[in-house]
């Protein structure tokens, strides 16, 4: 039985990986931890075989915080990613927002708390129904509506799924919040062994490219590498290397496994230009669809 380290119940990274893993015969061990860090380090340790790792989202983009982990302080290969719906809604007791008509009065909503990703995929939502509440930030949107049911009677209220709810028997006071309809985040599972429960079509890899300095035009020519094999990438993204300001690498998803004809030679050829490449991962990547 494999032991998969997320982040707590009802966060959208326990829905995710409980539908990555909804397999007939398949039987998973979770351990839940608060933060992310402590998920990452449930693998590094040796306790967890895999940890889930949210890592980009379509209204956010990137979860920085989360590609740093997985660039600078573990060395742990991507398995599979795949795509999970965010859907976030504002959590409370309706008793502590009510009206004057019996409807609800968001006015009486003092503080708000969740994830601060989830926070920034509602922000035109709580700028526009909650300017006046506080926002405090916390490990994951579960954890928020745990503190919302563990102190009643304070107006707080929390950003997080329709499971969280259910699991704290709270109100959901407005349903589906994120200021773009079809929110979706992208996973990661992470772990030394590939995973082999469920088989895609769709390969990725993914590469770390630092460029030599002092060499103009290198991005071109790492592009042009990739680009005269016709090898499709799916995201680039630079990011500090935290060791000299203005110093770069590029985080590159390319849209094959590592051992397809062609894909060697580029990597090959893009060290030859003295560039530094480190392999995160090739893996197989699901849609939402395909998990359904
Ligand atoms: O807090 C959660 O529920 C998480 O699973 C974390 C996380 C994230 O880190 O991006 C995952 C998906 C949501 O879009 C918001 C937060």
């Amino acid at each position: 039985m494999k032991t998969i380290a997320v982040l707590p119940a009802g966060s959208v990274s326990d829905e995710a990986v409980k539908r990555l893993f909804a397999i007939e015969g398949e039987e998973m061990n979770w351990k839940h931890h608060r933060l992310i860090a402590d998920v990452f380090m449930s693998t590094v340790n040796g306790i967890s075989d895999y940890s889930v790792v949210p890592i980009e989202n379509t209204i956010e983009g990137s979860v920085n915080l989360h590609v740093d982990w997985l660039v600078h302080e573990v060395d742990m290969p991507i398995q599979a990613e795949w795509v999970y719906p965010s859907i976030q809604n504002l959590i409370g007791r309706a008793s502590e927002a009510a009206g004057e008509d019996g409807g609800l009065d968001f006015s009486k909503i003092k503080k708000v708390i969740s994830h601060p990703v989830a926070i920034a995929q509602c922000l035109q939502f709580l700028r526009n129904e909650l300017p006046h509440a506080e926002i405090e930030t916390v490990g994951s949107t579960s954890e928020g509506v745990k503190i919302v049911k563990e102190n009643p009677g304070q107006g707080w209220a929390a950003i997080g799924t329709m499971t969280a709810a259910a699991n704290n028997e709270l109100d959901v006071l407005s349903q589906g919040i994120t200021d773009h309809d079809n929110n979706f985040t992208r996973f990661l599972l992470v772990g030394p062994e590939p995973f082999t429960a469920r088989q895609s079509e769709a390969q990725k890899t993914s590469v770390l490219i630092t460029l030599p300095e002092d060499f103009p035009g290198a991005l071109h020519q790492v592009l042009a590498a990739f680009a005269w094999r016709k090898i499709n990438l799916s995201k680039i993204e630079s990011r500090p290397t935290k060791k000299k300001l203005g110093n770069y690498y590029f985080y590159i998803d390319i849209e094959m496994a590592l051992d397809t004809v062609l894909l060697p030679s580029a990597l090959e050829e893009i060290e030859a230009l003295g560039c530094q490449v480190r392999i995160l991962g090739t893996y197989p990547s699901f849609t939402y669809e395909q998990l359904k």
